[in-house]
């Protein structure tokens, strides 16, 4: 595909609703038939890895995207997040799950234990580009005071909740907890925090750590998509007085078990999700289109041609076609 070539969905035959983004340790689905890999290539460049769609038993298909790359080449601070949004969004795809191994900052949030947040606290260092607009000549504010879909989490609550009750029955051993409303700290790594740090991110409300919900989060908003990032978590980060600070040993320890559970919680849910997408009830789901309208700044004569057909690429009903929608004037 042209860099710079407005959205249609290229899935196959079916449009593909649902992007799934894998952090570490979830480089695939299962129970899935491979339908095509596609690698388009977006104004941002190419996303992290070609991304996979693959079709559930009852014709549902899923995009699904490996964020450090296939063999986990990619650092946090390198991820082509732009890329990887905009690629989903051009394939169709209203609805992301990102998954991600992350560290807990409370006793109760075990290892292994799944967990949705609804807050962020961003602690990367402004070296990751986090935004479409950065270095356009077109301004936009997005809002991004509940950084998660709000009607996505409340859709996942119950449905993962049993999909992991189902994944304990038929794996065996102990059903994994979910936590929920909880705030996420996103540092810049790639080395892990300081006692310091993960002492101080207690105290600030933090109650996970990963290097990996931003900008995606950011972005994903941006390109009003509908994004909800289920955190696994892998090891108690440095906080712990008595216990030693993490090391990337202790985490690929519990990452595989991880990866494994939410395999069997996808494979649960996506179908369900598939119908809620395209459901009656479908506006709980996108609530999120339609939020950049407010705020991107009026049209002016400043506004470079050329970055309006940049931006078309996520955003073709501001930015496609030769006048564009005025935004912000109505
Ligand atoms: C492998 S330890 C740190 C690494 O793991 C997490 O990645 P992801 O969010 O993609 O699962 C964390 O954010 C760090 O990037
Ligand atoms: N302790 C930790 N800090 C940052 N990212 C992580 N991902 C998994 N564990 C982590």
């Amino acid at each position: 595909m042209e860099p710079g070539t407005p959205n249609v969905a290229q899935g196959g035959d079916e449009q593909v609703l649902i992007g799934v983004i894998g952090g570490s340790g979830l480089y695939h689905l299962d129970n899935l038939t491979f339908v095509k890999s596609v690698n388009p290539e977006t104004p941002w460049g190419f996303p992290s890895s070609p991304i996979t769609i693959s079709s559930l038993p009852s014709g549902t298909q899923v995009a699904f995207l490996a964020r450090h790359g296939i063999g986990h080449h990619i650092n946090p601070s390198n991820v082509p997040s732009r890329a990887n949004i905009a690629a989903l969004k051009s394939l169709g795809v209203r609805v992301i799950l990102a998954f991600s191994a992350v560290g807990s900052l409370r006793e109760e949030i075990a290892p292994g234990s799944f967990v949705l947040p609804n807050q962020i606290i961003d602690r990367t260092k402004g070296i990751r580009p986090a935004s479409f607009f950065n270095d356009t000549s077109v301004v936009a504010h997005t809002m991004f005071g509940d950084p998660f879909s709000e009607g996505l989490l409340r859709w996942l609550e119950p449905r993962v909740r049993k999909a992991l009750g189902e994944a304990a029955r038929v794996g065996g051993g102990e059903e994994r907890r979910l936590f929920t409303g909880k705030c996420i700290v996103c540092m810049e790594g790639p080395q892990f925090s300081t006692r310091a740090e993960s002492q101080m991110y207690r105290q600030w409300g933090g109650d996970l750590i990963n290097m990996s919900v931003l900008p995606e989060a950011k972005l994903a908003r941006e390109a009003e998509l509908s994004y909800a990032l289920i955190a696994t978590a892998t090891d108690y980060d440095s906080w712990r007085p008595h216990s030693e600070a993490v090391t990337a040993m202790e985490v690929f320890k519990t990452l595989k078990d991880n990866a494994e559970t939410s395999r069997r919680v996808a494979a649960t849910i996506l179908d369900e999700l598939q119908q809620a997408v395209t459901g009656a009830d479908a506006d709980l789901f996108l609530e999120e289109k339609g939020c950049m309208k407010f705020s991107i700044m009026p049209r002016s004569e400043r506004q470079k041609p050329e970055d309006r057909q940049k931006l078309a690429f996520v955003l073709p009903e501001y930015f496609a076609g030769e006048e564009g929608v005025d935004v912000g004037s109505a």
